[in-house]
């Protein structure tokens, strides 16, 4: 069993204890004089038996051990000494896809040149749809966003701009929509399009459709289009907007009472609505969905609908392709084996990456962004569940270092670990110098050691059976959620568009960033705390509000809602112009919220991956849409 002793700034744990408050003094001093004198002094305590660990924030950050201390004297004392260690063990249940993806890796390329020739063929009788003079400029308004939600939108870009810019100056008027003759759907899609846009458009408009009292109006109950309408538009909100809190209370209540009895097809799209609206769902699910729906809508196009089925289908092998490699690199490294106690979550840490790029443009940051997370799920994993303190410092102290050198420093299991950060570091290194973009790197080191040192800071808390205060906890979780250095890698994988000034930008923790970061941060620790307390974990947000100030669970987890919520305003405010970088580094923010909306819907998915990510990834990536 561990023992865990305080004495100042060491620790110690013996079994022979009788011995080891002198043994402690001993170290204490040596560590204290701060000289390599004190070495010999560890060895002859470390003859005697004791597993000495140092675990103090102040020691830590003063380098203290960095700069004097052999790492490897003490990490032979780890490995030496004969005791059992106390591992908070975490039952994780195996992948639940096996090799399948595999069989991807070895596909060619090519794709079919006549399925090619049709997208460019259809893609071009969209684009002549989309420019071509009509009197109704609104007729496009649905045109657009039958695209957007079809998944197409990436190919049509300047166009929807075009138009959507040219709508916007017509009929706004300082933001006020004039001139609007048209029903609550088209006028609520219209809204919905500006703001995704970036075009700021009050919600004064829909003050049209309250009644006397200022309560919306009883007579749009049977307006079912509009209602979902309006109540998707809804979710661009900022704050000050009560117009919009009090339109989506209205629908969802009455789109909640309505669901069961609608006809099919508007039954599953409100279900579906409601489940997940369109602003907060991962884009690639929700072209998967609306594929469907449009083509059960009588009035759908019929180009428009096949163009969208075999595009999906083109970006899905191209998606395989790419899950296939990335399955390939992780069976090669052999990690089940090498890591046993940690989660096998390739396959899902390649649907964040899709989920946050889906864009046959983005490859290579799809790969890195995959790549990221299941180096981070398996550093989570170690720091939150299987390492023991004296690990975890001298793992952080090698990542400090950054340097090959560390290795023997470090019991064999971590090995492993720090080698696979170090050769991801290193591949990533390659591209850059050859692209020119050498100076990514120290951004993403930086964010990787401050990462790092949140999850070092929650180890010592939980050692020490520290409850931290909610604002101890909201800094250390910031870092440990290691949200900047996602971002970061997604931006490096975004090529020569994301200069220096982005990577500045994002490191400074703007108001953009902090919102996204609070959304995961809260969204995950609703969910997973109970479980992780079970297994020895430190406070999430839930328990440190419970804690702080003595509510219950239920109402703690409120309060995260709210904040949530919240959090979404501002991520939609930010998204207006004018935007302080350009819109596709924010979409990326955007997508890493959705992601995390969708995974952690209702329970934590992607530990437990048997339920509905998984119907998720088969959706997108094993079964194609039918022509
Ligand atoms: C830098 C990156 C990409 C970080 C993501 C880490 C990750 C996979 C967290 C999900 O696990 P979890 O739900 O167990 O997280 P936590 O332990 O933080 O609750």
């Amino acid at each position: 069993m561990l023992h865990t002793n305080r004495f100042g700034s060491i620790s110690l744990c013996s079994n022979v204890q009788k011995k080891s408050i002198l043994d402690t003094n001993i170290i204490r001093s040596a560590f204290h004089r701060q000289t390599w004198n004190f070495r010999p002094q560890i060895r002859s305590i470390q003859d005697r038996g004791i597993l000495l660990f140092y675990h103090t924030e102040k020691a830590v950050s003063q380098n203290l051990l960095l700069t004097n201390c052999s790492m490897s004297s003490i990490a032979s004392l780890n490995s030496d000494a004969k005791f059992e260690l106390h591992r908070n063990v975490a039952d994780f249940k195996p992948s639940v896809w096996g090799d399948y993806f595999v069989q991807h890796a070895s596909e060619s390329m090519e794709f079919d040149q006549n399925i090619v020739a049709q997208i460019e063929t259809r893609k071009n009788d969209v684009r002549n749809m989309l420019v071509s003079k009509i009197e109704k400029p609104l007729a496009k308004v649905h045109l657009i966003d039958s695209i957007i939600r079809l998944g197409l939108s990436y190919h049509f870009e300047d166009e929807i701009e075009e138009i959507l810019q040219h709508v916007y100056n017509d009929y706004a008027e300082n933001g006020e929509l004039t001139n609007f003759e048209e029903n609550l759907c088209s006028l609520a899609v219209l809204f919905r399009l500006l703001r995704q846009q970036g075009l700021y458009v009050s919600p004064n408009v829909f003050n049209k459709y309250k009644d006397e009292k200022g309560n919306f109006s009883e007579r749009l109950l049977s307006d079912v289009e509009g209602m979902l309408s309006l109540y998707e538009a809804t979710h661009m909100m900022v704050h000050g907007e009560d117009i919009l809190e009090e339109a989506l209370v209205f629908t969802t209540t009455h789109l909640e009472s309505i669901a069961n009895q609608l006809s099919c097809s508007y039954a599953i799209q409100v279900k579906q609505s409601l489940r997940q609206t369109l602003h907060k769902n991962v884009p690639r699910l929700e072209a998967r969905s609306y594929i469907s729906i449009y083509e059960h809508n009588p009035l759908h196009d019929e180009n428009l609908l096949i163009l969208a089925k075999l595009d999906f289908n083109m970006l899905q092998s191209l998606h395989q392709k790419e899950f296939g490699n990335l399955c390939k690199w992780w069976k090669e490294l052999d990690v089940p084996n090498k890591l046993p106690y940690a989660r096998d979550r390739i396959v899902e840490c390649c649907f964040w990456g899709l989920g946050i790029f889906f864009e046959p443009q983005y490859s290579q940051a799809r790969k890195m962004v995959s790549k990221l997370f299941v180096i981070a799920t398996l550093t989570d994993d170690t720091y939150d569940a299987y390492g023991t303190i004296d690990e975890l410092e001298l793992f952080t102290m090698a990542i400090e270092r950054w340097d090959n050198s560390c290795l023997d420093s470090l019991p064999d299991y971590m090995k492993f670990l720090y080698r696979t950060i170090l050769d991801f570091y290193e591949e990533i290194e390659v591209d850059m110098r050859n692209e020119g973009r050498g100076y990514v790197l120290n951004y993403y080191k930086k964010e990787f050691k401050i990462y790092i040192q949140g999850y070092m800071s929650e180890a010592r808390w939980l050692t020490s059976k520290h409850k931290p205060t909610l604002e101890e906890y909201i800094c250390v979780s910031r870092d440990s959620a290691g949200y900047a250095l996602l971002n970061i890698i997604c931006y490096i994988g975004m090529g020569d568009s994301a200069i220096e000034d982005i990577f500045k930008w994002v490191s400074s923790w703007p108001k953009i960033v902090n919102a996204a970061a609070a959304i995961c941060r809260i969204k995950d620790d609703i969910m997973t705390s109970e479980f992780e307390q079970k297994r020895g974990h430190v406070s999430s947000f839930v328990e440190c509000y419970m804690e702080q100030y003595e509510i219950s669970r239920q109402a703690a987890i409120q309060e995260g809602q709210r904040r949530i919520v919240d959090a979404w305003k501002d991520m939609n405010e930010e998204c207006l112009r004018p935007t302080k970088v350009p819109m596709p580094f924010l979409t990326r923010i955007l997508n890493i919220c959705r992601v995390m909306e969708v995974i952690y819907k209702d329970k934590d998915n992607f530990t437990n991956t048997e339920g509905e990510l998984k119907t998720f990834i088969k959706a997108l990536l094993v079964d194609p849409v039918p022509i």
